[in-house]
């Protein structure tokens, strides 16, 4: 009810707001847009499941999520296809495995900071009840 479409409204400001705050981030300039394929183009062989910031923007706008965790798992999923696709010595894959290691911090560190966990949890509760 109108109630529930309030809750929502708020995860999708605060989800919008996190995801701006990191795209914003120098250091995760790599992870703002999809991966080009005609640039990387063994990039699908390797990673099943591409995702980038703008992406999860849309997906947010979309009203893909009914909570946090449903937004992590595809957050995750941009600073994992990193570390999976650099597994690498060489210089360039460490430097973006510091910046997905650097982003996977950074997300879990917002959301500690700045989740209300009651909030959270009426998240939950909208998700279980459909
Ligand atoms: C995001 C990501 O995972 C990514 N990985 C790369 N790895 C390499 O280039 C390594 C792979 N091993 C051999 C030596 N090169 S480049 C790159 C990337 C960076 C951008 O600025 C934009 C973009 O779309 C993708």
């Amino acid at each position: 009810e109108e109630q529930e479409e309030d809750v929502l409204r708020e995860l999708r400001l605060f989800l919008r707001n996190v995801t701006e705050r990191l795209a914003l981030d120098r250091r995760f300039k790599a992870f703002t847009k999809p991966v080009d394929i005609e640039e990387v183009p063994d990039y699908l062989i390797v990673i099943r499941k591409p995702m980038d910031l703008s992406t999860l923007l849309t997906n947010i706008d979309e009203h893909k999520y009914v909570t946090v965790s449903e937004f992590m798992s595809d957050a995750d999923l941009i600073w994992q296809n990193a570390l999976e696709y650099n597994p690498d010595s060489d210089p360039m894959d460490r430097h973006i495995r510091h910046r997905a290691c650097a982003l996977k911090d950074t997300v879990r560190a917002i959301i500690r900071d700045e989740l209300d966990e009651d909030f959270d949890r009426v998240c939950e509760e909208i998700k279980e009840s459909r």
